[in-house]
């Protein structure tokens, strides 16, 4: 479970980027998390997967603090969390195998990382992953020849290679085309559901928000303005979220 509780974030000429922001992501659960442009969903994000600090608040993953957390506690929750962009983060001129392989450099000794050698376990379940993710005729194509879907699904594979309870997805889609981006959110949607995976998402996308998620966070202005299911996303909500020209949700 990811519990944000108050959390508040201000930059220097921006003030109240976010102002006291609390939402839980249960286990298993698929939030998505939608506003408009500014409304703080990056900064948010940022903050959850720990690039960013808070000024006030507090983020839990399971019971552990993870602003305050340091060393190896702090590690044990980053490896907890997998997160994927809309921009993929992959290394071009690798495999697939080996991006994926990646994932696994902080646990390995220097000498291990510098000679490339991940270990016979390692390189089978990564191999296992990229099946599961249907790249299995790809394991040792380089990213830079794949199309955009299939580098998401790299990247996708590299985020399970450490078995994380919450998968961070930062406009995930935002970058294909509608038919691979709803590909993509299918298999997000079955790594939910047969790894009882977390999912939280952010994005501009709202018909696909609604469709995919269980949960919708709502921000407008840095603030929660709605938290519940999809299905109680009203027209009177969504103006909430976006507003309308001239009124004030
Ligand atoms: N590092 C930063 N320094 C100063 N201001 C920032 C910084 N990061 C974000 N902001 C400001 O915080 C506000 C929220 O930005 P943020 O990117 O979180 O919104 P967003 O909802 O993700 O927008 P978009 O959908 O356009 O990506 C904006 O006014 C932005 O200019």
């Amino acid at each position: 479970m990811l519990q944000v509780s108050l959390l508040s974030k201000s930059f220097p000429r921006v003030p109240q980027v976010l102002h006291e922001v609390s939402f839980t992501l249960r286990d298993g659960e698929f939030l998505s998390v939608i506003g408009p442009s500014g409304a703080g969903k990056t900064t948010l994000f940022r903050i959850l997967n720990g690039m960013e600090r808070c000024d006030s608040g507090q983020v839990l993953y399971g019971s552990v603090p993870f602003q305050s957390a340091v060393g190896q506690q702090k590690r044990a929750v980053q490896r907890t969390i997998g997160t994927i962009y809309q921009d993929f983060c992959l290394v071009e001129n690798s495999t697939a195998m080996q991006n994926v392989l990646n994932a696994c450099l902080p646990e390995l000794s220097l000498a291990a990382v510098l000679l490339g050698r991940f270990g016979p376990a390692r390189m089978r379940k990564a191999a296992a992953i990229l099946r599961e993710v249907g790249l299995e005729d790809k394991l040792e194509e380089p990213v830079k020849r794949l199309s955009g879907g299939q580098k998401q699904r790299v990247a996708i594979a590299r985020a399970l290679m450490r078995d994380p309870s919450v998968l961070l997805a930062d406009e995930p889609v935002a970058s294909l085309d509608p038919v691979t981006g709803r590909q993509i959110l299918d298999l997000l949607k079955e790594v939910q559901r047969s790894r009882g995976v977390s999912v939280l998402m952010n994005s501009h996308n709202l018909e696909l928000s609604l469709a995919y998620s269980d949960h919708i966070i709502g921000l407008h202005r840095g603030r929660v303005v709605f938290d519940g299911p999809p299905d109680a996303v009203t027209d009177a909500v969504l103006a909430r979220i976006y507003g309308q020209a001239g009124v004030e949700p």
